[in-house]
């Protein structure tokens, strides 16, 4: 399997370089040169396999030709067995008639990151322990990739773990994921900035790494690594499996931020599973809501949400999106990106917006609708939903376009993470954090409190990293 860059004009790489990439030297994100495609008797046939044997069918395409098939399948079963605690990995939950939630915070740190950087870690791991390399890993988070990426790469061995975070701006769970695990390789840093300021710096230095003068190279664990976004088009078939897919169609909504985990169902779709609509929930920071409903990308000024996970106007993602409805041409793609980076606004022609409306619908929800869905539904059926996840809930009940269609909404976190909102919400329950996190206050934490600079962050980077342990 080969990858290209978005904007065309990088070279190709295959899984193992694309792992260890962030963005591609022109700019652009990788994709897979060729989507691979599954026919209505294959899917089929996958009834009834358990999480990692379905993981496996659905990934081994993407990664062929880097990791022996043995191997893969072991770090599946590691992965999918061992750090997930509920043993459906990604439970569906009914909540009314043909409406459904995934959830899909039953790992380690309680939130869908776990699915792809539990194994994003064991798949470091195994590459870097074969190449003799050691890197650097830079990451931005709003609040959960941060700590699903500490918890999924601290037991490599070759690695230095740099996340950026947007000081005071992540609930106070998350921070604390973060910063009580510590090790000499582990460095948290709160920049005086928002989540946009954090990822913009992430991928500045990706595209810059001089700053690391030659000694090491820089790993994505955001959702600009393509194994990330591998490993998140899975739990669609799961979850079209256990509806009666790929018999009927199924529909999803998903709560959206850097338009990763949708892209990730726009692709299962690609690749053959019956996906009749799919729904971009998003908060108050509803950039990909207008362009979805207007045809108009335009940032603005970020807001401050109960969802603070998915603050973020930038959407990483949505350039592996206009690439397709580019018709994968990267020449016009980077065109259209130079001329967003100048107007700081873009739209695109017409038919390829309606192409695109074809399957997508969005719906934008504030906090107080927030709160009041998570109350109706815990009063409906017991579900205590996180916010992001309630987004997701009022999004579907908003767009849906076909009731006899199950829907299923992904929840994304645990309610536990973002105790302000549930409060907020009057539902009356206060849920607990699990064993495993039952002494999270108690722990110390270690962070660095940061300026908001490019130079500031990359000076830290350079005098903190393990540079010369090459092994
Ligand atoms: C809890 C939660 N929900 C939803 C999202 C949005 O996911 P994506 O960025 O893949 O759109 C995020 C983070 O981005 C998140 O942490
Ligand atoms: N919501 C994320 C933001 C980063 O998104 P990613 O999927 O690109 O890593 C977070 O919680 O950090």
């Amino acid at each position: 399997m080969k990858y290209i860059s978005t904007r065309g004009s990088a070279p190709a790489l295959n899984f193992e370089e694309v792992l260890l990439t962030g963005l591609a030297s022109d700019g652009g994100l990788y994709v897979p040169e060729v989507l691979p495609r599954f026919t209505h008797e294959e899917i089929a046939s996958w009834a009834g396999l358990s999480y990692t044997d379905l993981a496996f069918n659905v990934m081994y395409p993407f990664v062929e030709g880097s990791i022996p098939e043995m191997d893969f399948r072991d770090m599946l079963r590691d992965t999918y067995e061992e750090s997930f605690s509920h043993k459906a990995v990604a439970p569906l939950t009914q909540l009314d008639r043909n409406e459904w939630v995934m959830e899909l915070f039953h790992g380690p740190t309680l939130a869908f990151k776990d699915f792809a950087l539990q194994l994003l870690g064991r798949l470091l791991d195994y590459v870097l322990e074969k190449r003799k390399e050691h890197v650097v890993i830079l990451g931005a988070t709003s609040g959960d990739t941060g700590s699903a990426a500490i918890e999924g790469c601290r037991r490599c061995k070759n690695v230095d773990i740099f996340i950026l975070h947007p000081h005071n701006r992540v609930s106070d769970v998350q921070r604390k994921q973060m910063t009580t695990i510590t090790g000499d390789n582990i460095h948290n840093l709160a920049v005086e900035g928002n989540f946009d300021d954090c990822q913009q710096m992430v991928k500045e230095s990706f595209g810059d790494q001089s700053f690391l003068e030659g000694k090491s190279r820089l790993v994505a664990v955001n959702s600009i690594n393509w194994a990330r976004i591998m490993a998140q088009i899975v739990y669609y078939f799961h979850a079209s499996l256990a509806l009666g897919g790929p018999h009927r169609s199924v529909s999803f909504s998903v709560p959206t931020g850097n338009f990763g985990d949708i892209f990730a169902g726009y692709l299962a779709r690609n690749m053959g599973l019956p996906i009749n609509q799919l729904v971009v929930a998003t908060n108050k920071n509803d950039i990909l809501h207008r362009f979805i409903s207007e045809n108009k990308y335009s940032p603005e000024a970020l807001h401050h949400t109960l969802s603070p996970s998915m603050d973020i106007m930038v959407s990483s993602n949505f350039e592996r999106l206009l690439f397709d409805l580019y018709g994968r041409d990267g020449k016009a793609l980077a065109e259209l990106m130079a001329s967003f980076k100048t107007d700081a606004s873009v739209s695109i022609d017409d038919y390829r917006w309606k192409a695109a409306r074809k399957l997508f619908d969005s719906f934008t929800v504030d906090d107080e609708k927030t709160c009041q869905t998570i109350k109706a539904v815990f009063d409906e059926s017991e579900e205590l939903l996180d916010p992001h996840t309630a987004i997701g809930v009022e999004s579907a009940r908003q767009c849906r376009r076909d009731a006899s269609i199950p829907m299923v909404t992904l929840a994304t976190a645990h309610p536990v993470k973002f105790p302000e909102a549930v409060e907020k919400s009057g539902a009356g329950v206060s849920p607990e954090l699990p064993h495993h996190l039952s002494d999270l206050f108690e722990r110390e934490e270690s962070y660095t409190v940061i300026e908001n600079s490019l130079e500031a962050v990359q000076s830290y980077v350079k005098a903190h990293g393990n540079h010369d342990k090459a092994l």
